[in-house]
């Protein structure tokens, strides 16, 4: 039995990691291929599914499997660190297995189940240049020249880190936006405001590149991990807290490193109206 119903089967997966929801479709089998308008649709919170974002799971010459994610908007993103967690949870219980190689768009990523039953992923090296995360032009990223002096750093996606003093005050919902969109940002770019607190861990909220606000984002943790450390506020490991729990990060030096729990909800079939009205 497969772990994950073909789309054609108007069946998918439902899972999350801290309330990072994914719907999870397998593409390797017969069916439709995911588009910008049908990850849009079944994005729909009201009209369709809703997620986060979609993790497409595609056959690899590289690895066990190959996943590309859409988000909420129906964009491409190279990265999404609690989907790969959660795919990889799932398909090692089917294998039976506590390791798995996933071909992302960023590269091959190692994943791992810890004796806690937590899941790891090594997200690889962060893009730390700035053509590479990629930013409009060459300034630094660790300084970069908007309000409250945020850093740049790319996990296979790009993301602007603002460290402040309670990232609870910030007002996610207007600020996010904004610098999601500008021009600094060729590729748009998500969206992190950092709190560094006093035991050393940190408080970290988010606002995702074509999702909004999300209750975690795990390549959005592994960013603000890599730049409290190069700013020397933080050790390479770390421990995070977003609104939908905490992330274990370790930047190594073969990656950084993310460790947190999955849950499987669902699984739901779509009714066949519904995936006829979408054509
Ligand atoms: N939730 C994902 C991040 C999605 C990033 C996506 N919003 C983009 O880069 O466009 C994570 O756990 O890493």
């Amino acid at each position: 039995m497969n772990s994950f119903a073909p789309l054609s089967g108007l069946t998918f997966t439902k899972m999350h990691g801290l309330g990072n929801d994914f719907v999870v479709v397998d593409a390797r089998l017969p069916g439709p291929r995911v588009t910008p308008a049908l990850a849009q649709s079944l994005g729909d919170r009201n009209r369709g599914v809703g997620f986060d974002q979609l993790a497409e799971i595609r056959a690899s010459d590289r690895a066990d499997l190959r996943l590309d994610f859409w988000n909420a908007d129906g964009t491409l993103s190279g990265a999404c660190g609690n989907a790969t967690r959660c795919v990889a949870a799932r398909v090692m219980d089917q294998k039976g297995t506590d390791s798995l190689r996933i071909e992302t768009a960023a590269g091959v990523l190692q994943a791992l189940r810890r004796d806690d039953g937590r899941i790891s992923v090594n997200m690889g090296p962060p893009q730390r240049g700035w053509a590479e995360i990629p930013l409009a032009r060459d300034v630094d990223p660790l300084a970069l020249p908007l309000a409250g002096v945020p850093a740049a750093i790319g996990m296979g996606n790009p993301h602007c880190i603002h460290v402040v003093s309670d990232a609870d005050a910030i007002a996610l919902d207007e600020i996010g936006p904004l610098i999601e969109h500008d021009p600094l940002f060729p590729q748009r770019t998500n969206v992190e405001f950092v709190q560094v607190r006093a035991d050393g861990s940190l408080r970290l909220r988010v606002w995702e590149r074509g999702a909004g606000v999300t209750l975690a984002c795990g390549s959005g943790a592994c960013a603000t991990a890599v730049a409290t450390h190069l700013l020397g506020l933080t050790p390479p490991a770390v421990e995070i807290e977003m609104d939908g729990g905490w992330l274990s990060i370790d930047w190594r030096d073969d990656g950084v490193w993310m460790t947190g729990p999955t849950a499987h909800v669902f699984d739901g079939t779509l009714a066949p109206a519904w995936i006829e009205a979408m054509a």
